[in-house]
């Protein structure tokens, strides 16, 4: 048996041998499935059995197609193309567009706002840019989902609608904005997808040679896929079945933007001679937080039930805490990440997670105020950062004239020469996130293996940046449940579980709430050793907070709830 199986458990094993025909792989969080996904391609391309140029692996961020890329080369599967459902669509309008119709791809539009603004002021309606932004999640809204202008005005009615428009005045300026589209040869991002799509659809020979060219598919997070998306999948697959699907229904939180987990729910209803994998031995996690998830998911569709790889019978129980206000929550959790540190915990193994980003300020200064660092995700990139842009600048520039020295001194004196120092600055804020955003360029270095060149050392940084696959800071990530998705800490503390925060105070109806649930079972497993859960009881204007719902729904049976942590 090829040793890339080795380091897969059983589950996982028979969902990475089954290379072809449809194969759906149900996967709970932290049960291995880019593992498995990564480890079954190469497979494939290892018995022969793919040949790699011929296999296409989608996903749904950049981030998660660059983490793909980088397991497949790992694994000796560098040319399997691995990419998002857009970037692929992309690759193929750009190809065919020329030929089909002539000239050049129209311009993608870089985002909805501007062109949704002209729309506006040609019509002579004055809306402001809130508006302008809720028109815009109505475009992607009705797109993702395939529905005409017509009948969107026909159901628009039963939609919260940006005020003051009506039902009229956004279907007015919804086509507005796709005619000064057309007449500026222009398209947006849903538009990508179904361009492409129809492209496939009508022109036979366009559709044969992209099936000619990719004959095995396989979809990562395949709960996240909307419409649009499986309408394109199938056209790429046309009559064939080499589909592998790999998803987790209980980690559906991008609903409002198509995403649908019924395609993966109906997969066997659909392809009835599929293989159904399962994985459901959670690898990351301990038994104690495995037991508080899989009551907060019990009955619901798809659920899995997860089971701890290694049971560690004395792992530790979540704990809930309650604070008077949201200033005592921030400055309590900054003490018990404090005291995480003082115990020898590495900071980036730590994460505080919220609901909304507007949460994220407060803990940042807590944690500030009591000297810890700490890193917004979806803050300004790490390859955005000036002194990372400058950093890369002139190691690009060395490699190109060649340096005399070995890779780690050439990144460390350029480092130096930025304001980079041996020992960390004992101040916070923008100093210390210089500092420790040129210490990771300086670690990477470091890590690298033997005779890594530099040039070979600057073509990982820019893969790294067009994949957004970011060196790890030495600081303690504050994310929203969304931007969590996927990551893992050790330590993870959840803040805000009250009505309002979670779920969310525009969550109504059973759906939406239920949107949330999903949304804090995905932060809940996020963890690997412990979990503490926080709430607090005065709102803005002090106005009275109640627990959120799920709090109850965890506390049943956990011993360790509604106490304080232990000092
Ligand atoms: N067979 C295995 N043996 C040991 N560790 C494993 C195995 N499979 C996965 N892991 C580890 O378990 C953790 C979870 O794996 P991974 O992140 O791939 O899971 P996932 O299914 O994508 O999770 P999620 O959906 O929750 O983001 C990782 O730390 C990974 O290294």
């Amino acid at each position: 048996m090829s040793e890339l199986l080795d380091g897969l458990d059983e589950q996982q094993r028979e969902a990475a041998t089954r290379l072809l025909g449809p194969v759906c792989i149900l996967a709970g969080a932290g049960t291995g499935k880019t593992r498995t996904l990564t480890h079954r391609i190469a497979h494939g391309v290892a018995t022969g059995v793919y040949a790699p140029d011929r296999v296409m692996a989608l996903t749904f961020t950049t981030r998660a197609a660059g983490e793909l890329r980088g397991r497949l080369r790992a694994l000796g599967a560098g040319g399997v193309a691995a990419r998002t459902f857009h970037s692929a669509a992309l690759a193929q309008l750009s190809f065919f567009w020329p030929q089909l119709v002539g000239g050049r791809t129209p311009e993608v539009l870089p985002g909805k706002a501007r062109l949704l603004g002209q729309a506006a002021e040609s019509l002579r309606m004055r809306v402001d840019s809130a508006v302008l932004r809720d028109v815009a999640a109505e475009i992607e809204w009705r797109k993702v989902r395939r529905i005409p202008l017509e009948e969107y005005g026909r159901i628009a009615v039963s939609r919260a609608l940006p005020p003051g428009l009506g039902v009229g005045g956004v279907v007015e300026l919804q086509q507005r904005y796709e005619d000064l589209k057309d007449e500026q040869r222009r398209i947006d991002f849903e538009d990508v997808l179904l361009v492409t799509a129809g492209m496939l659809d009508a022109e036979r020979r366009v559709a044969e040679q992209v099936r000619e060219q990719y004959r095995f598919f396989v979809v990562d997070e395949y709960q996240d896929v909307s419409p649009l998306q499986q309408e394109l999948l199938e056209l790429w697959l046309g009559p064939r079945t080499d589909l592998c699907v790999v998803g987790d229904a209980s980690q559906t939180i991008y609903s409002f933007a198509g995403a649908s987990s019924e395609y993966l729910l109906g997969f066997a209803s659909r392809y009835p001679d599929a293989t159904e994998v399962r994985l459901q031995r959670n690898h990351r996690s301990t038994p104690a937080i495995l037991a508080a998830a899989n009551r907060l998911m019990r009955g619901r569709p798809g659920a899995l039930e997860l089971v701890a790889a290694d049971g560690d019978a004395a792992s530790a129980e979540p704990t809930v805490t309650r604070w008077d206000s949201d200033a005592d929550e921030a400055g309590g959790v900054a003490e018990a990440v404090a005291a995480q540190l003082a115990a020898g915990v590495a900071p980036e193994r730590i994460a505080v997670l919220y609901r909304v980003n507007a949460q994220g300020g407060v803990l940042e200064k807590a944690l500030a105020d009591r000297g810890i660092s700490s890193r917004q995700q979806g803050g300004t990139r790490f390859f955005e950062l000036d002194v990372v842009r400058r950093a890369v600048l002139e190691l690009t520039s060395l490699s190109r004239t060649g340096s005399p020295k070995g890779l780690y001194e050439t990144v460390a004196d350029v480092a130096l020469s930025i304001g980079w120092t041996v020992q960390p600055p004992d101040s916070q804020g923008a100093v210390r996130e210089r500092w420790e955003a040129l210490n990771a360029l300086v670690e990477l270095a470091d890590q690298a293996s033997e005779g890594t060149t530099l040039a070979e050392f600057v073509a990982e940084l820019q893969e790294r940046q067009s994949s957004r696959h970011e060196p790890t800071m030495a600081s303690v990530a504050l994310s929203t449940l969304h931007g969590a998705k996927g990551l893992e800490w050790d330590h993870v503390h959840v803040v805000g579980l009250s009505e309002g925060l979670l779920p969310i105070s525009h969550a109504r109806g059973f759906e939406a709430i239920d949107e949330e649930r999903r949304l804090l079972y995905v932060g809940l497993t996020r963890a690997r050793r412990t979990l503490a859960l926080h709430w607090s009881a005065e709102g803005l204007r002090s106005r009275p907070r109640e627990p959120s719902r799920f709090l109850a729904e965890l506390r049943s049976g956990t011993p360790g709830a509604g106490r304080r942590p232990a000092p």
